[in-house]
């Protein structure tokens, strides 16, 4: 950059260059006394387009600069006790379009930051301010010169508003929110509050930000869309304020710049003649700084006390509050307000625009209709725009009379919200009037200028903004960790004194071995029920055993008097009567004697048969197994019953037969007589034809006599059938016996019965010699089968009487069998008693059994309820450690607040970075001693 003497500018460093700029700066003089106190010559040698465009945060250096800035910028209010509003002019380079269009710079600028129009070439100095910065100079250096000590004083807790004011394109957005590579005034504002914060490990600090923007006079929160048209309210505690607007507490830089651009996307934008980005509304960043001593502050004679000492000038001299006790530290609470205001424009400037955008001939009647209407919109968004200005000019311009009556505010909402930072009782106003120096608008810049020169004339106290009392957010937050402190070191103490974990282990434990014991009487139970179970049926089983036994020894009776003898056991038995030698020898036995047709023999046989049965009855083998004994009498039995039944037939067909035989026989007689009459008849005629007919008639009788007697021997076949059948039935009960002496409880079978009677079966039933002989009668087999039955009818008719040795065997079973019966009953009582006192045992343990499941459910209700207790008591024990660990992690082990507050911001999400900041400013609070005055009153107004 070169300067002549006068301090005209010559230097082509600004972005349009050339000679044209030239002609319109100059270089300010560094001896003029136009410029006001401050550093003013200092500040602009730092900057310069190049630095200014560094994109390098201008607060980087600010503890290097302080001393430089802070050099009796404010002597002169001093001396009046008051601080007049900074006020700045920016002027912007020539626009391309404006160069393109021929526009020219028609205003010029001092080094002592005077401006003036050019006429001819000629500089004619008309407005002084605090700082006016040329086309070339980038937002560090505005920001340095301008913002820098407003954020500094609201650090210390003295309310700070920074605001562009300018018409449309002028460069108001540029210098408040600028862009990446050169950030303006807000987010160089954002570094310094975090940059100051690092550099004060004395205090503590809660942030806050809020955004909101006055868009056709309504309010609408930026940060919450949903939020609109909300009011401007006014008590005594808070004073001004917008009701129900958000306010999102601040962590870190990052986060801070990550809520202004959500605001920044929310806000009106449009495009219009002279800007395509403009602004369409009254952009209000607010930040709440609450700051305090920190609680735990031990070295606080080494730190600076507040921001002054640290920065170092002390624009407005504050005695030092006195320094009571550790409960009554200093807490501050200041706002910086940072305004970015929607740009005037003329009317003609928004007609241009709706003109210039006009479409072809045939829809130009539609599309003016349609934009007619948009350009309603645009004029009332103009003159809203237009009208808040003005009653921000006319407020200023009254402030600027020192004997106004009357300060419009409340004409519109941008000068009511401005209202405390201008009149309050403690603020500090940096006004940076952003102008074009093109010569199209040299009447709107000309308006600007007027404007900030009256600005320059209000005068705003400064005062810091203590609180001493209980209301500020930080200091419940202090509070509340300092109750939460007290809590979690109750807790560990508790914890000390009697281990949590241990004692609720401890009563886990013996729930356990409860629930272990209880487990294993049920298992027992279960165990002594299946084996009384089993018990049961093994009794069961031997009852059903007894009693099939007991029927089994009932069916014989039952033989006994109702019929041949067929145990219901053997009905459904098939069984190989082959295996049984004894079952054998009776059958040959028998068949012999059915097939010996002698009656002789067949008397012999059964005879034979008979005296076996006899003589085993008296034998002494008899003894050796009673119940076979018993059981092969019966049978025998049977045998005889039968056969004399058989017999007493036989003894009818035979009378009946030799009946017939005598009728036979005199037919016979008659016959041969008869034939004798025939030979006589022969010899004379009246005899044979007497003859004749006495042969006729004797021929007639001997056909009837045939006849019967081919009846008679039908008869004696269907006795000869019936003798068969009975044959079947002898061999069945035989097998009977044989099968009851396979039965016959594992004892050995009695010998063959031919054998003990000491004769061979084939000698005793061998065919007679009659027989084999062929005689009349065993010619047929119905005649033999005749004879086997005579025959049978002569065993039956033997001198042992079946009758007496059947009942007497009888008697002998009867009594055998109810003794057994008896002694079944007997068992059957005993088992039925067993089951009875098992069932009532069974029952009072099924009782015993629910009342410890009961119990078991109650146990293990307790222990669940005891689990969960538990669990809550881990967790929370858990969260006070997570917090002492923060606390002696993070913060007691060196960790800043500033590098928390970035590893927090990096690892989670917006909503939870809210809430960790809120208990990361209560943990922080936590670390340093009480401070404050609880005396003062609080007001829930000041809730987040
Ligand atoms: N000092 C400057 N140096 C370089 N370019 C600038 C400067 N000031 C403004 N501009 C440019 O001028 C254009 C308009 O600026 P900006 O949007 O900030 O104007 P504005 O006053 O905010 O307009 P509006 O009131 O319509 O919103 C932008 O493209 C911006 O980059």
């Amino acid at each position: 950059m070169m300067a002549d003497a006068r301090g005209r500018s010559r230097d082509a460093a600004g972005p349009s260059g050339g000679d044209s700029r030239r002609a319109i700066f100059r270089r300010p003089s560094m001896e003029e006394p136009l410029s006001p106190p401050g550093g003013l010559g200092s500040s602009r040698s730092v900057g310069g387009p190049q630095s200014g465009r560094s994109g390098r945060p201008a607060h980087a250096p600010f503890q290097a600069r302080q001393a430089q800035a802070g050099q009796g910028h404010d002597s002169g209010n001093r001396s009046r006790g008051k601080d007049a509003v900074t006020v700045a002019i920016r002027f912007r380079p020539l626009s391309k379009k404006e160069r393109l269009r021929g526009d020219v710079a028609v205003w010029d600028v001092d080094d002592d930051n005077t401006v003036g129009p050019l006429s001819r070439g000629n500089f004619k100095p008309k407005y002084k301010y605090d700082q006016v910065f040329r086309g070339g100079v980038g937002n560090a250096e505005v920001y340095q010169g301008v913002a820098e000590e407003v954020v500094r004083k609201a650090m210390s807790g003295i309310n700070g508003t920074i605001f562009a004011y300018g018409v449309t394109s002028s460069g108001k957005t540029h210098t408040m929110m600028g862009d990446a590579d050169e950030p303006g005034i807000v987010p160089q504002a954002v570094a310094q509050v975090f940059d100051m914060i690092e550099n004060m490990p004395s205090k503590e600090f809660l942030l806050r930000l809020s955004m909101m923007e006055i868009y056709n006079e309504v309010l609408n929160d930026l940060l919450d869309p949903t939020r609109t048209n909300l009011k401007i309210r006014t008590n005594s505690t808070r004073g001004i304020h917008v009701d129900g607007l958000k306010e999102e507490v601040v962590l870190s830089v990052e986060h801070a710049l990550s809520l202004i651009a959500i605001g920044e996307a929310n806000r009106k934008v449009a495009s219009t003649t002279f800007n395509e980005g403009s602004s369409r509304s009254h952009i209000l960043c607010r930040f709440c700084i609450e700051v305090s001593d920190k609680l735990d502050q031990d070295s606080e004679d080494d730190a600076p006390e507040d921001v002054d000492d640290m920065i170092g000038d002390g624009p407005v001299p504050q005695p030092r509050a006195p320094r009571g006790p550790r409960e009554d530290h200093a807490r501050t609470m200041s706002y910086l307000n940072l305004i970015d205001l929607a740009g005037s424009e003329s009317a003609k400037a928004t007609d241009r625009v709706e003109i210039r955008s006009g479409a072809g001939f045939s829809f130009r009647k539609m599309l003016q209709k349609a934009k007619s209407s948009k350009a309603r919109g645009k004029r009332m968004e103009g003159s809203y725009i237009n009208k808040s200005l003005l009653t921000l000019g006319t407020v200023i311009h009254k402030m600027s009379e020192s004997r106004a009556a009357h300060v419009p505010f409340r004409d519109s909402k941008l000068t009511r919200l401005l209202q405390p930072s201008l009149t309050g009782s403690g603020a500090k106003v940096a006004i940076v009037c952003t102008v074009t120096p093109a010569s199209t608008q040299a009447e709107e810049t000309h308006n600007t200028l007027k404007f900030a020169s009256r600005a320059k004339k209000i005068q705003v106290k400064t005062s810091r903004n203590e609180i001493m009392d209980d209301k500020s957010l930080i200091r419940r937050y202090q509070l509340e960790i300092a109750d939460l402190k007290r809590q979690l070191e109750v807790l560990t103490m508790q914890r000390e004194a009697t281990p949590m974990d241990a004692t609720v282990s401890n009563i886990n434990k013996d729930m356990e071995e409860q629930l272990y014991t209880l487990r294993e009487r049920l298992e027992e139970e279960l165990r002594a029920r299946l084996k009384r179970d089993e018990d049961k049926a093994a009794l069961e089983a031997r009852i059903n055993r007894l009693t099939r036994l007991i029927l089994h020894s009932s069916a014989p009776q039952e033989g006994l008097s109702l019929g041949p003898f067929k145990p219901s056991h053997l009905r459904s038995r098939s069984f190989d009567a082959t295996l049984n030698p004894q079952y054998r020898l009776l059958t040959s036995d028998f068949s012999r004697v059915g097939d010996n047709p002698s009656e002789t023999c067949l008397s012999t046989g059964a005879s034979q048969l008979d005296s076996r049965l006899f003589t085993r009855d008296s034998t002494s083998t008899f003894g050796c197994d009673s119940n076979y004994v018993l059981m092969d009498r019966g049978v025998e039995e049977l045998i005889r019953r039968e056969n004399r039944q058989l017999h007493e037939r036989v003894n009818l067909m035979a009378e009946e037969m030799a009946a017939n035989q005598r009728r036979l026989d005199e037919i016979k007689a008659m016959l041969r007589s008869s034939a004798r009459s025939g030979q006589a008849l022969n010899t004379g005629s009246s005899q044979t034809s007497d003859g004749e007919l006495e042969m006729s008639v004797l021929q007639a009788d001997r056909e009837v006599l045939q006849d019967t007697l081919s009846g008679v021997r039908g008869e004696n076949r269907r006795l000869l059938d019936e003798v068969v059948k009975l044959k079947v039935q002898l061999k069945r009960v035989k097998k009977e016996r044989d099968y009851l002496y396979s039965e016959g409880m594992g004892q050995e079978q009695p010998e063959p019965l031919a054998r003990r009677a000491g004769a061979p079966a084939a000698q005793v039933f061998g065919p007679s010699e009659e027989a084999q002989s062929g005689s009349p009668m065993a010619s047929s087999g119905v005649d033999a089968a005749l004879a086997s039955t005579c025959s049978t009818t002569v065993c039956a008719s033997s001198e042992v009487s079946p009758a007496r040795w059947s009942g007497s065997y009888e008697n002998t079973m009867e009594d055998d069998v109810q003794a057994r019966l008896v002694a079944l009953e007997h068992q059957v009582h005993t088992a039925m008693e067993e089951l009875v006192r098992k069932d009532q045992q069974l029952a009072s343990q099924r009782e015993e059994q629910e009342r410890i499941q009961m119990m078991g459910r109650e146990v293990a209700r307790q222990l669940k309820g005891l689990s969960q207790e538990n669990e809550q008591i881990k967790a929370e024990h858990a969260h006070l450690e997570l917090q002492n660990n923060r606390l002696q992690g993070y913060l007691l082990d060196g960790m800043s607040p500033e590098e928390l507050n970035k590893l927090i911001y990096n690892l989670t999400t917006a909503a939870e970075r809210v809430r960790l900041s809120v208990q990361l400013r209560k943990i922080q609070t936590a670390t340093s001693p009480a401070s404050g005055n609880d005396s003062n009153k609080e007001s829930s107004d000041d809730a987040v």
